[in-house]
């Protein structure tokens, strides 16, 4: 059976990588595509591809159903419109694979909630990159044994989102395996705001944004006389592609919403 598969934010760095995957697979077809301005008929109207690229667009999501029925909406747009248009695709039987990040703890409850009463499969991966997937898993274990921990996350000066949502997920993996507890000096004292970054649990997140990063994660794990470190580099959006097959594959076979790739990497 070929997957019916949409795209939200095909002209964006991610979209367009995503857009070109989707065409290139032989087990999926690029029904339609939507945006929220209007960008032309067509995808090859944007100029951002070629001619034979022809998957009408749309700025309903109701419209785009009614007329192209797609299975599933891959989401690659901004963290401001995706909680909404997540739980209204749920509605109406599109099963979302969400790359767009940005989602509070709540919101993520929620959807949770919503695609289990529904009973309709749902995918949101903060990183679609195998490789980021092991640097989170590989540093949820080593927090049972080296709990202090700081997440040093560095991207593009282009992304919306701080913390990172693969920050926000590494940070709630550690959670799980390490005591709540503050860091540092109990005396401790920022002389300017934010000198310490961002506090999950006493965990501290640090944000980097400059030009010429792509996504770029490094936890470190501090101990007596000892740090561990654990890196992870995507160089390019290529990186992240197998991860968004992996997952419109994966979500037409679930009921349920899963949160993080680790969950259907096997
Ligand atoms: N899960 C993962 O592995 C990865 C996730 N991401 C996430 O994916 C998202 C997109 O990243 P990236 O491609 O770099 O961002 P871009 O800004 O390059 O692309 C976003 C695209 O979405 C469009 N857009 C914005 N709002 C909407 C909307 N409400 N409806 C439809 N389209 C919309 C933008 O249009 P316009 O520019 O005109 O506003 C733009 O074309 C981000 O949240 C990012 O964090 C990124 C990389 C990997
Ligand atoms: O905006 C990005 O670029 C990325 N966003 C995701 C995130 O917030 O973790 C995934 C990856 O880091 C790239």
């Amino acid at each position: 059976m070929t997957i019916r598969v949409a795209i939200a934010g095909a002209r964006g760095k991610m979209g367009q990588e995503a857009v070109h995957t989707v065409m290139k697979n032989e087990e999926m077809e690029l029904v339609s595509v939507l945006d929220y301005k209007e960008i032309g008929k067509t995808l090859a109207d944007t100029n951002l591809f070629p001619s034979s690229y022809d998957a009408p667009v749309y700025t309903e999501l109701e419209t785009l159903h009614k007329e192209t029925k797609p299975d599933v909406l891959v989401d690659l747009t901004s963290p401001e419109a995706v909680y909404e248009r997540t739980k209204k695709a749920l509605e109406l039987n599109i099963r979302p694979v969400v790359g767009t990040t940005g989602f509070s703890d709540e919101e993520l409850d929620e959807l949770t909630q919503y695609a289990k009463d529904r009973k309709i499969g749902c995918i949101i991966a903060p990183n679609f990159a195998v490789g980021a997937v092991l640097m989170m898993k590989f540093a949820e274990q080593a927090a049972k044994y080296l709990p202090d921990v700081e997440i040093i996350e560095m991207h593009h000066d282009q992304k919306l989102d701080a913390p990172s949502g693969t920050a926000m997920k590494t940070a709630h993996l550690i959670s799980d395996q390490r005591p709540v507890h503050e860091q540092g000096h109990v005396r401790e004292k920022e002389t300017l705001k934010g000198a310490r970054g961002a506090n999950y649990d006493g965990m501290r997140i640090h944000s980097v944004r400059l030009p010429g990063l792509v996504a770029h994660q490094q936890v470190l794990l501090g101990g007596e006389g000892q740090l561990l470190t654990i890196r992870h580099d995507s160089f390019n959006r290529g990186s992240f592609m197998s991860g968004v097959v992996l997952s419109i594959k994966t979500v037409m076979e679930t009921e349920e919403l899963i949160y993080g790739l680790e969950h259907i990497i096997g």
